[in-house]
């Protein structure tokens, strides 16, 4: 029996919730086969109330991941935090050497409780090096607005405004994680695929265990579009995977606490709608 194969092209998040190991969780509860080019490790400081310390990677020890995944033969590949404007070029690239449509680019820019930017010049080394190649991007509110160089979105207007900048800009299907940060009753994603605009909701966790949620939505259409799935059914079906993720978080010490990347497998699907707006 073979697997399909998913390579995630992403930074280590050593509390384990996030990052690679929250896409290699999700990639092995799709049944496929995960590999990892890792760009930076992420460690977390107990002495300073958990505060992150980013180690960046030589970029001939990214190239060289990277090879030996592509050398496989790879179904799909995804992006997470990329920490330069040279390891978002080297994405970029290895992209285009894998040949492949199925590319979910997660425009990480911010730890999750944490508030720099990870460097200013990324932004437009995004735009320029993988939004032309993504089947899907998938950016928070705020990533949105940085992508699109506008403001934060605030409404479903506003995201739809943004989408259109965002797909304009060459990804060929825009979602835009509403989440908790939206004002709406519902934890609302807008899918755009150049087309036609579709809110996707769920019932909103009143949860603060949810780190790793956004790695682990991007991983979930990694896999499911690896699997064959069309994108907007592998978002859907991400949604679902990731909604009961986050109602399943669950408390790792006094500053984190990660969702559980196999609820959805475990306790079965949440109920999703989808409307046309
Ligand atoms: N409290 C919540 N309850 C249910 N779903 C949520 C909640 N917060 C975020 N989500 C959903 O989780 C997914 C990841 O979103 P989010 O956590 O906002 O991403 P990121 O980690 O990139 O900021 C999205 O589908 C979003 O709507
Ligand atoms: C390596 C890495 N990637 C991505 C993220 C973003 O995590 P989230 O999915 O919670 O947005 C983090 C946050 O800590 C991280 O450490």
């Amino acid at each position: 029996m073979t697997l399909k194969k998913t390579l995630t092209i992403a930074g280590s998040d050593t509390s384990g919730g996030a990052g690679i190991q929250a896409d290699l969780k999700t990639f092995q509860e799709h049944g496929t086969y995960g590999m990892t080019a890792l760009t930076v490790i992420v460690t977390m400081n107990p002495d300073n109330h958990w505060s992150h310390n980013v180690y960046s990677l030589p970029i001939d020890v990214l190239k060289a991941q990277i090879k030996t995944a592509l050398s496989t033969g790879v179904d799909a590949i995804k992006t997470g935090m990329l920490s330069t404007e040279e390891v978002i070029q080297t994405a970029g690239e290895a992209i285009t050497e894998s040949g492949l449509d199925h590319v979910v680019i997660d425009p990480v820019m911010v730890c999750k409780g944490e508030d720099e930017v990870l460097n200013p010049g990324n932004v437009d080394a995004m735009v320029k090096y993988l939004l032309p190649k993504a089947e899907i991007v998938t950016p928070n509110l705020f990533e949105a607005g940085q992508l699109a160089g506008t403001k934060t979105p605030k409404t479903i207007d506003d995201m739809k405004v943004v989408a259109e900048k965002i797909h304009s800009l060459g990804a060929r299907n825009v979602v835009i994680k509403g989440g908790k940060q939206l004002e709406h009753a519902k934890a609302a994603d807008l899918f755009y695929d150049g087309k036609t605009f579709t809110l996707l909701e769920a019932e909103k966790s009143e949860t603060h265990y949810n780190h790793g949620a956004g790695c682990t939505f991007a991983a979930a259409i990694t896999a499911n579009l690896a699997n064959g799935l069309a994108v907007k059914e592998a978002v859907i079906e991400a949604k679902k995977f990731v909604t009961a993720a986050i109602a399943n978080g669950w408390k790792l010490n006094d500053y984190v606490g990660p969702v559980m990347h196999g609820a959805k497998n475990r306790f079965g699907a949440p109920e999703i709608t989808t409307t046309v707006v």
